[in-house]
């Protein structure tokens, strides 16, 4: 289903090179996005780099996505793709010519004629608590209620914190955040990107550090996502958007979850960096009720040719996620599809 919204935002015009549009309908190009008000956000810093820098006018269309409708917890929903599935259709009907995801809610499996086009650079990767009264995880008194709608999270506020009471709730970041204000919950989970996004790091009480709290694979990073019978001067102005260092990290962490057969939803963590010529990743499986957990970590140097480098973030994910399965995260947690 497909509503379109009168935004369009037009190229400055200060020497950017004219691109042509992959769109058969002309000049501009459409941008695919859900309507959510995460989505909308990050998705209007993409319309104005793609205007930037290829000179052409730019049209967001906004796609609904099952979801958004259900209101379904997102375990029961499998996780998978709820919120990427319709804007891929969108995006291979010819409906728009891109279309921008949060990277950890994108399947790892492609899409038949689609790939990733552009990975822009990565925001902050770490998860956020919003408590009441300024609380940290901490100082929360036993008993509380936290909401969150991720598996992972709930394990490992379950690690931490066995006394507190995990509440399984949906909706938008601002829905969430307000069920502190009233009183409902104690405290939410959520990610530090998207409170960036929207303006909301006042609502922080504490940053968990990713050493001690793993974050989704991919988390804090967009998703560009493309035909891919696009026109050169398309594939230019992506390139102009992407960020290398982002992609070999958040593609080494993708890895871990293909390798393992786990979707979006599965209480997996995994976090990459780089620092010089080392590319560095970490990921940890838990046990949902927070018993246990388990971890590796491998480095691999960056070198070697273009092509060969783009394969060192799936060999390195391979490597950690094939020792996560030899110390027995199948025995642990739900992976494959009944994640
Ligand atoms: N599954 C919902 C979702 N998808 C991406 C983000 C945050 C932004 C990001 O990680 O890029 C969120 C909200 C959250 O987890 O708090």
């Amino acid at each position: 289903m497909l509503r379109k919204r009168a935004t369009r935002i037009q190229a400055g015009g200060c020497g950017a090179a004219a691109v042509s549009s992959p769109s058969s309908a002309g000049d501009t190009i459409r941008i695919g996005t859900r309507g959510s008000a995460l989505a909308l956000a990050q998705t209007g810093v993409v319309a104005a780099a793609v205007a930037k820098a290829s000179g052409s006018g730019v049209e967001i269309v906004t796609v609904a996505t099952e979801g958004d409708h259900s209101t379904e917890s997102l375990a029961s929903l499998g996780g998978t793709g709820v919120f990427a599935s319709a804007l891929r259709e969108a995006l291979a009907g010819g409906a728009c010519d891109l279309v921008v995801h949060s990277l950890k809610d994108l399947p790892t499996a492609g899409y038949p004629g689609l790939r990733i086009g552009a990975v822009p650079r990565r925001a902050d990767a770490r998860d956020a608590l919003c408590g009441r009264d300024g609380l940290t995880l901490e100082a929360l008194p036993a008993g509380s209620r936290i909401g969150t709608g991720s598996p992972r999270r709930a394990a490992q506020l379950r690690g931490w914190r066995p006394d507190l009471t995990v509440v399984d709730i949906r909706g938008n970041v601002d829905t969430r955040l307000r069920k502190v204000e009233s009183g409902e919950l104690d405290a939410v989970v959520l990610a530090a990107a998207g409170l960036t996004r929207l303006g909301r790091l006042d609502a922080v009480t504490e940053f968990f550090e990713l050493g001690r709290w793993a974050t989704a694979p991919g988390q804090g990073a967009l998703a560009l996502e493309v035909r891919e019978d696009h026109s050169a001067p398309f594939a230019a102005m992506l390139k102009t958007i992407d960020h290398p260092t982002t992609r070999l990290a958040v593609f080494a962490e993708r890895a871990v979850l293909a390798r393992l057969e786990a979707g979006c939803a599965a209480p997996i963590g995994a976090s990459a960096v780089i620092d010089g010529e080392l590319l560095f990743l970490t990921a940890t499986v838990y046990a949902p009720d927070g018993s246990s957990s388990l971890t590796s970590s491998h480095a691999l140097v960056l070198e070697g040719s273009a092509a060969e480098r783009a394969g060192l973030p799936w060999e390195l994910g391979d490597r950690v996620a094939d020792e996560l399965l030899e110390l027995g995260a199948a025995a642990i947690a739900p992976l494959g599809t009944a994640s």
